[in-house]
C-alpha cells in the first residue's frame, strides 16, 4: 500500500537500520528497484525530484507508482525529494504524496525555520509527514579549508531546537557527504562524532542521510570502459552506511548508484551488441543492474529486508 514513512522511521530506529529511499525518473528504474524490494520484503521509499516531474510529467510518475504498489503490495512511500518551496511541496500533498522534503538549508536559520513550518502545517493537516535540512552538504573538497567546511555541517544545538520549533518529522543532516559522483578528493570521511551527538540529543528522531551513494567502483570502471569517462569519482564506503544505519539515521538517499548502474550496463550492452537496436534490450541490462545493486544495499547495507 501507499504508506507515509512514519511507522517505517520507528521501526527502522528500534531496530537499528535504515530504509532505502531511491530516486525515480522512469519505468525501468522504477521497476528495478521494486523487483528488489519484492525479492528482499523490504519497505521502499520512491522519491521523485523537481527534476524528474520535469522529466517524465508528475501523472506518469504518480501512475507507476500506484501500478508497483497494484503489482506488489510492497509498503511503499512516494516522496518529493529537495522541495524548493512551499508551493511545490504543496503541489505533491495535492498530487497523493505521502512524504514531502522542503529543502530550506540555504536560508538562514529562521527563514529555513519559517518555511519548514509552513509545509508541516499544511502536509500534517492532511495526514502527510515531512522532512527538512538543516546544515550544507559538503561540496566537492576544493580548496575549502576543513574548518570551513565543518562550518556547514549541522549544528547539534541548532537541530534539536529546529526540530521543537517547526514539529518536522525527520530531519537531513549535513556530515560531510553531498550529491553526485564526486564525493571526496582524499579519503571518504564523515563527522560521526557529531552524528552521534545529534542521535543523543534528539533520541528517538529519525535522521536522514543524502548524498549516501557509494558510486560503486564496479559499475565507474564499466562506465570508463565501455566509452564513458567519470575518472575519480568516489562515494561513501558502505560500511560507514551500515555504521550511520545504526546510529539515528532512518533514511539513506541513493541516486547516483541507480544512474551509474543503467548507465553501466547500457555501455556494455551496446558496446557488446553493436547489431541490436531494440530499446527493450538494453534498457532492460539496465533495469537488471538497478534490481541487483537495489538488492545488494537492501540486504548487505540498509539491513531493512524482511521488515
Ligand atoms: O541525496 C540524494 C542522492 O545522493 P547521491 O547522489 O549520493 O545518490 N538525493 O536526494
Ligand atoms: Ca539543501
Ligand atoms: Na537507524
Ligand atoms: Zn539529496
Amino acid at each position: 500500500p501507499l504508506v507515509t514513512s512514519k511507522e517505517m522511521f520507528q521501526k527502522a530506529y528500534e531496530g537499528g537500520y535504515a530504509v532505502g529511499a531511491f530516486n525515480v525518473n522512469n519505468m525501468e528504474i522504477i521497476q528495478g528497484i521494486v523487483e528488489a524490494g519484492k525479492e528482499e520484503n523490504a519497505p521502499l521509499i520512491l522519491q521523485v525530484s523537481a527534476g524528474a516531474r520535469k522529466y517524465a510529467k508528475p501523472v506518469y510518475l504518480r501512475k507507476l507508482v500506484e501500478a508497483a504498489i497494484e503489482d506488489t503490495g510492497l509498503p511503499i512511500v512516494l516522496h518529493l525529494d529537495h522541495g524548493e518551496n512551499f508551493e511545490i511541496c504543496k503541489a505533491c500533498v495535492d498530487d497523493g504524496f505521502t512524504s514531502v522534503m522542503i529543502d530550506g538549508s540555504k536560508h538562514p536559520f529562521e527563514e529555513n525555520i519559517a518555511i519548514t513550518k509552513q509545509v508541516v502545517e499544511y502536509a500534517h493537516e492532511r495526514g502527510v509527514v515531512v522532512e527538512a535540512e538543516l546544515g550544507k552538504l559538503a561540496g566537492i573538497e576544493d580548496n575549502v579549508k576543513v574548518t570551513e567546511r565543518e562550518a556547514t555541517f549541522t549544528d547539534p544545538d541548532q537541530a534539536v531546537e529546529f526540530v521543537e520549533r517547526t514539529g518536522v518529522d525527520s530531519l537531513a543532516v549535513a556530515i560531510g557527504t553531498s550529491h553526485g559522483a564526486y564525493k571526496f578528493k582524499g579519503e571518504p570521511k564523515l563527522d560521526f562524532e557529531r552524528l552521534e551527538k545529534i542521535t543523543k540529543m534528539l533520541p528517538g528522531f529519525p535522521l536522514v542521510l543524502h548524498g549516501a551513494s557509494t558510486v560503486l567502483p564496479e559499475f565507474v570502471e564499466s562506465c570508463n570502459k565501455y566509452g564513458g569517462s567519470i575518472p575519480g569519482a568516489k562515494g561513501v564506503p558502505e560500511e560507514m552506511l551500515k555504521k550511520a544505519a545504526g546510529m539515528g539515521v532512518c533514511k539513506i538517499n541513493i541516486d547516483t548508484d541507480l544512474r551509474l548502474a543503467m548507465t553501466a550496463s547500457v555501455r556494455k550492452y551496446l558496446a557488446e551488441n553493436p547489431s541490436e537496436f531494440d530499446p527493450r534490450k538494453y534498457l532492460g541490462a539496465g533495469r537488471d543492474a538497478i534490481k541487483e545493486m537495489v538488492r545488494h544495499k537492501i540486504k548487505n547495507v540498509l539491513g531493512c529486508n524482511g521488515k
